[in-house]
Parts: C-alpha cells; structure tokens; sequence
C-alpha cells in the first residue's frame, strides 16, 4: 500500500480534475433527457452514465492502492467515498447497461403518463391532474383521475421495477452491501439509522392520529359518511393531494375558524399576476438577505423555471442540479402559480444554495451532511416565508391576526403540509427497504404498500386493488430510484434547523410566528454549516448548528404544540382506525 501522504494529495488533485470534466459531461446529457424526453437523448445519457461509471472504477481501484490508516478524517474521508461507488461497481456491461435502460425506461413511463377522460382528452399530472386534485370536491371526478393514474403510470412498471432489484442489488453487493437498501442507509453513518426514524415516527405519532382525526370528520361532511369504510380510514383519493402526501388544498375547508382571512394564498398569488420567474426571484431574495449567496447568471441563464409549451415531454417533476464544475447551477420545475409550488420553488434553491456553499469543497465532500440536511435547506427557508408576518409583508396576506383562533388557523395550515405528510414520508422506504431485503417478493409488493398505507398513513385505497397493480410505481421517487427517508428526516430536523436561526437571530417569541429575513446572523450559522458540505459526520454539522447532536422531535413538536390542544379538544375519543385495510364487499 502506498504510504506518501504527498502522493496522496497529488491522487487527489488529479482525481477531483479528471472526474469534474467527466461528470459534468455525464450531467449535462442527463439534462437534456430531462428537458427533452426522445429516445435519442436517453440513449446517449445511458451512454455517458456507463463511460462515467468505468472511469469511477478506475479511480475506486487506484484509490484503494493508498494505506487509508496514515490520513487525516478528511483525507480518509475523501478516499472511502472515492470507493464507495455505488450501482457504478457493476463491471458486467450487458447487466450495467440494462440497469441504466431499465431505470431511463421507468422514469420516462412516469414522466409521459396521462390519463385519458371522457372526450378523448389525456390529462399529464402537471399541471392538470395536479389542479384537479387542489380544486375538485366531485367524488367521482376525483376517483377516475386516481385510479387513471395508477393504471397509466404504476401498473405499466412492475416487470421493470422487479428486475431493477435485481439488477440493483447485484450491482451492491459487489462492494460488499447487503442490499440496496442497506447502502442507501450508510448515508447515515448509524448502524441503529432504521430504530432512530421508528423512534421518531412513534414520539410523532400521536400528533398525526389527531390531525387525521379531525380531517377525516371534516371530509365527511363534505362527501357524506357513507363513502368512508368502517375501519376508520381515510379514502386515498379525497385529501386534495395524488399521494395524499400533503393536505394543504384543503385549508379552505378544513380552517377551524371561520371569518378570518384563508390562508390559501394561491388566489392572491394569481390575481397579483406572479410568474414562475417572479417566484424564483423572491426566494432569491430572501437568501439574499440574510447574507447567503444569491443564484449566478448562469442558473437564471440555464435553469428550467416553467412547463415547456413546444409540446416536448420533459420531467416535470422538480429537481436542483448540480454539474459539478463549480459554474453551472440550475432548477427544473413546471412551477404552476400555487402556495404549493411556492413551497417547492425555496425547497429546490435550498439545494442550489447548497450547492454555492460547498462548491469549493473537493467533489466527492460537495454533498449533504447527510441526504435529510440537502432536502431541508428550503424548507427551513420556508418556515420563515410562510408566516402570517411575512406573508403580509410580501404583499400575499391582507390582516394578520394576533389572535388565538386566528393562530390556530395558521397552524392548520402548516399541519396539513408538515404533520400530514410524516407517515407517508417513513413508510415509502419501509416498504422499498423491505423489497431490497427480500421480505417482500413481486407477488407481494401492492398488498404490502396497501398493508403500509393503512396501517401507518390511515389511508385506504377507494377501490379493489388487484396483484396486477404497482400503486408504488405512481409515485415519482420509486421509478426514479430516489430514497424518501431523507424528507422523514429533513422534516424532524427543519424544525430544530428553524429554532437554531431563531434563537441566533434573537427572537424570543413563539416558534411558529418566527420570520428570519434580513438576519444575517441567522444566515451565518446556515451559511456556515452548509459549507461544511459531507466534509464531517453529519452529527458535527448538526452539534455546530444547534448545540446537540442528534435528530430531535421537540422543536417540530413545540411548533405544533397550540394546535394539538385544539385537536384533543375536537376530538375527544373520536380518533385513530383498524391498523388493517378495509375489505371490499365482493358485489354479488
Ligand atoms: O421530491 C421532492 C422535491 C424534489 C427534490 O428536490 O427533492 C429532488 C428529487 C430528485 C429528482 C431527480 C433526481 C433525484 C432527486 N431532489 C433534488 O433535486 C436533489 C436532491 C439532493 C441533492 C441535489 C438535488 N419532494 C418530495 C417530498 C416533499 C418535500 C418538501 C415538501 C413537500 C414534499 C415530494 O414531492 O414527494
Ligand atoms: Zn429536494
């Protein structure tokens, strides 16, 4: 083994030269599939991703040659992730190559899925099926546009998510992992990673079962009880949401007290004629006043702000990119005029601002401190823009009112995005980490999401579900391979992330009224650990930035605490459902 610390650093420099120009290259034929869907451009991105991939192994077998035992944290750092390649270890083109097609093919069924009603007209999920979802209150309408997604999108890529497993995990467990899943896991650096999130879930639990308590009573009044099973749960198809993943759209009608301004601003947002551009540009701002690094004229220049309308099939759904040359920084979104796509355009530049923050970084440590800090950068940012406070400022919320029941309408309106969304954001890796594992076989794979969805999220499907369907397929992440656990993580830790700023910023007020803009104090102890980039443990970062070490629930639930007092009270004993799916009655 080679013991020159100098030779080290040399392999280094030469390492971070090289694979900048071969990944930036990799990543900008991936951009052109996902800003123009063709069968050309996935090929030649299929194509670079494996030229890419030899060139990763090349240099895993050279870094291997140096004695690991001789460096620094850092330096051993750099080296271990240098070999960790991941699904690039799979030396065997024939399998290397199916893997890239198998996963291009899924992504692209997702991407061009519609769902053809009535008049021969075939609706794509943004903008239309989305708005349907937001706006629509017809039970049937809304039925059609779920199960017409599952058919179009999940049911058409169970053979091909079947055999990406496969594939997957032999491509692993050449670098020694267990499985997929236990390599996606490592990101966490604890062997105890699955126990801590359950331990979270569970202390979270109680909160969610009061706001699906109070939801679910509310929904019955508007479609009538008899299209709500027994067994408690709620129909899959009427929380305003495709996943049922978030509840905002519901805000409306489940606002506690009435006579107070809605806290919907997406009218407003409409009427004040914001564009997608206008959108971005106050996220923008706000990182610019707390004193962090504004997007460079090449994201403005690069970036994909809004729905191409040339008729190219693109990926709608959102992404940050980063092509890893130190220049070029961009966004892809269809960013529709919603509160909801406000929320995920400050989500998407808190990846970008990540990205600025540790671009000096070498390029195997420009990454999250773990995958959960990448995806809560944004959404920290958010908390500040979405209070009533700073709402008004910006022009979106006429009055505010200081009053309780107007408080408590503002926390509705958080719960239904934060609260609403934290089994679902568990259960889909508990599911996709079980398939891994081998615990759940093809034939099982829709009966156990079901068995996940009811159990955990009290969610039921609203119509029989047979083995030919894939529902897991339906949403994005599962075709695009892209773990969920860090947005369970992202949205414990946001909140402990959000107390952190505020107490730097000096704000002494209740949790969930807090607005950090302007505060450069606030921007610097962000600032500060988003450049630390994957340079440290991520349970350094999280000590540097809020004086303990480890995720924490207390702070989301001190956020929440007002609003939990109010659903007890609602609810009384009227709460919870059968852990089990509702059986359909066979028509006889
Ligand atoms: O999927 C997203 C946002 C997209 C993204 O920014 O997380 C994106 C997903 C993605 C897309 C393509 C390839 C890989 C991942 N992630 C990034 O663009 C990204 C993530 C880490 C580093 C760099 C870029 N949000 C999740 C969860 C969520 C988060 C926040 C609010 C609501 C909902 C969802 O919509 O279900
Ligand atoms: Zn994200």
């Amino acid at each position: 083994l080679i013991s020159d610390l100098s030779e080290a650093q040399s392999f280094l420099n030469d390492y971070n030269t090289m694979m900048e120009v071969v990944y930036s290259k990799s990543i900008k034929a991936a951009w052109a599939f996902y800003t123009n869907i063709t069968d050309h451009n996935r090929e030649v991105m299929v194509a670079e991703d494996l030229y890419s991939d030899q060139v990763a192994q090349q240099a895993a077998r050279n870094a291997s040659q140096y004695n690991l035992t001789i460096m620094d944290q850092t330096m051993r750092r750099e080296f271990i992730k240098i070999m960790d390649i991941g699904s690039a270890a799979q030396t065997d083109p024939v399998k290397q190559t199916r893997l890239k097609e198998v996963l291009s093919e899924m992504e692209t069924i997702y991407s061009t899925a519609k769902v053809c009603i009535g008049d021969g007209e075939c609706l794509p999920l943004e903008p239309d099926l989305t708005r349907l979802f937001a706006t629509s209150r017809d039970h049937d309408v809304l039925l059609a546009a779920w199960q017409g997604w599952r058919d179009a999108s999940g049911a058409k890529m169970k053979e091909l998510y079947t055999e990406f497993v496969t594939l997957s995990n032999e491509a692993l467990a050449i670098l020694g992992h267990a499985d997929t899943g236990a390599y996606w896991r490592s990101d966490y650096d604890s062997p105890e990673f699955e126990e801590e999130v359950r331990v979270l879930f569970e202390q979270l639990r109680p909160m969610y079962e009061q706001l699906h308590a109070y939801s679910r009573r509310k929904l019955m009044e508007i479609y009538g009880r008899d299209k709500f099973p027994e067994s408690g749960h709620i129909p899959a198809h009427l929380l305003g949401n495709m996943w049922a993943q978030e509840w905002l759209n519901l805000v409306d009608d489940f606002m506690p007290f009435k006579g107070k301004p809605s806290m919907d601003v997406t009218k407003e947002m409409v009427n004040q004629g914001y564009t997608p551009l206008r959108i971005f540009q106050l996220a923008d701002d706000f990182f610019g006043s707390l004193g962090m690094i504004r997007m460079p004229p090449e994201f403005w220049n690069g970036s994909m702000l809004e729905k191409p309308t040339d008729g190219r099939e693109v990926v709608c759904h959102a992404s940050a990119w980063d092509f890893y040359n130190r220049k070029d920084f961009r966004v892809q979104q269809c960013t529709d005029i919603t509160q909801s796509d406000l929320e995920t355009v400050h989500h998407e530049m808190g990846h970008v601002e990540y990205f600025l923050q540790y671009k000096h970084l070498p390029l195997q440590l420009r990454g999250g401190a773990n995958p959960g800090f990448h995806e809560a950068v944004g959404d920290v940012i958010s908390l500040s823009v979405q209070t009533p406070e700073h709402m008004k400022s910006i022009g979106l919320l006429s009055t505010i009112g200081n009053d309780t029941e107007s408080d408590i309408n503002f926390l509705m309106s958080m719960a239904l995005q934060k609260i609403a969304f934290l089994p679902f954001g568990y259960l889909i890796d508990q599911w996709r980490w079980s398939v891994f594992r081998g615990d759940t076989s093809p034939e099982e794979y829709n009966d156990h999401w079901w068995d996940l969805r009811c159990r955990y999220q009290g969610v039921s499907p609203p119509v029989e579900r047979s083995s030919s369907d894939f529902d897991p397929g339906a949403k994005y992440h599962i075709p695009a391979n892209t773990p969920y656990i860090r947005y369970f993580v992202s949205f414990v830790i946001q909140f402990q992330f959000h107390k952190a700023l505020c107490n730097a910023s000096g704000y002494t007020g209740p949790l969930h009224r807090c607005d950090v803009y302007n505060n450069t104090e606030a921007g610097k102890v962000l600032g500060d650990m988003l450049k630390l980039g994957s340079s440290k443990p991520w349970t350094f970062a999280m000590q540097q930035m809020t004086g303990q070490a480890t995720m924490d629930a207390q702070p989301l639930m001190e956020y929440f605490e007002p609003l939990l007092e109010f659903l007890r009270r609602e609810n009384g004993n009227d709460y919870g459902w059968h852990p089990h799916c509702p059986t359909f009655k066979r028509s006889v």
